[in-house]
């Protein structure tokens, strides 16, 4: 399996718990990971990340062992929904930059850095301000952060969130070419083409994984295909329908 969670349970100090024993075993491929605000895509991301520590359960991504999470968050790229920007930092320096903050030498992150801003479509703002791109951009900089250390995984929180159609598009070439060579999982609310980038499906809400299966068996759920909606989008709609919230 690329993804093997098992018996996993996690909350926020305080509030009602996220997940309670969750087990999702999911085989290789590109996978998204779709399911309504609050369902807990962000929180599964950072858990598979090492960004966040479980209270019990056991995390494999990739084909090793249960790392634990410092390891993980070394050997993992992960894209948070927002891309911090170092102030005064170019496109090339902030992505060597963050190699090094994964435990890189800074020659060895200096060196990595030109393949990573390559796969993210960067290489023509290599020398540009990380302070002056735009969102499309500073996304795909996240992206060329994420894949410095040349990781066996790759997580992506809402690539496309906040961005206007043409940065959805420049986001999207990204995730075409990067896809099929990495494993990577992306949490999503956009379900246009999803079929083009991945081969897994895996649908949350409220903590319960509602539905998971291949590209292919999920679109087959959309029988009807509701008017202004793609088959994604009415599949989707068609399993959620049996639950609260869509
Ligand atoms: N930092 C936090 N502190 C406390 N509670 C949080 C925190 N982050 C998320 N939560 C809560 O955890 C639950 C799961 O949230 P999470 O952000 O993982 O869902 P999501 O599916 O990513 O939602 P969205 O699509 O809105 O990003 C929600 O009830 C949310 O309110």
């Amino acid at each position: 399996m690329f993804i093997d969670v098992k018996g996993l349970s996690f909350g926020y100090a305080g509030k009602r718990d996220v997940f309670r024993a969750l087990d999702i075993a999911i085989p290789e491929g590109p996978v998204v990971l779709l399911g309504p605000n609050g369902a807990g895509k962000t929180s599964l991301l950072s858990l598979l990340a090492g960004v966040l520590r479980p209270r019990r359960g056991s995390i494999r991504v990739g084909t090793g062992e249960d790392l634990g999470p410092a390891r993980r968050r070394a050997e993992v790229g992960w894209l948070p929904q927002d891309v911090p920007v170092v102030p005064g930092m170019t496109v090339a320096q902030q992505i060597a930059y963050s190699g090094w903050l994964k435990g890189m030498t800074i020659r060895a992150a200096r060196k990595a850095a030109p393949a990573a801003m390559e796969a993210a479509n960067l290489t023509s703002l290599a020398n540009r301000k990380a302070s002056r791109l735009s969102g499309g951009q500073r996304r795909r900089l996240g992206i060329g952060q994420a894949l410095v250390n040349n990781p066996a995984v790759l997580l992506l929180d809402e690539p496309y969130a906040g961005l206007d159609p043409e940065q959805r598009a420049s986001v999207r070439q990204t995730l075409l070419r990067i896809a099929p060579s990495t494993g990577i999982v992306v949490s999503t609310h956009q379900t246009e083409d999803i079929e083009d980038v991945y081969r897994q499906t895996v649908i949350l809400s409220e903590g319960r994984v509602r539905y998971q299966g291949t590209i292919d068996e999920f679109l087959d759920l959309a029988d009807s295909i509701s008017p202004g909606l793609g088959r994604a989008e009415s599949a989707y709609r068609a399993i959620m329908s049996q639950y609260s919230a869509v």
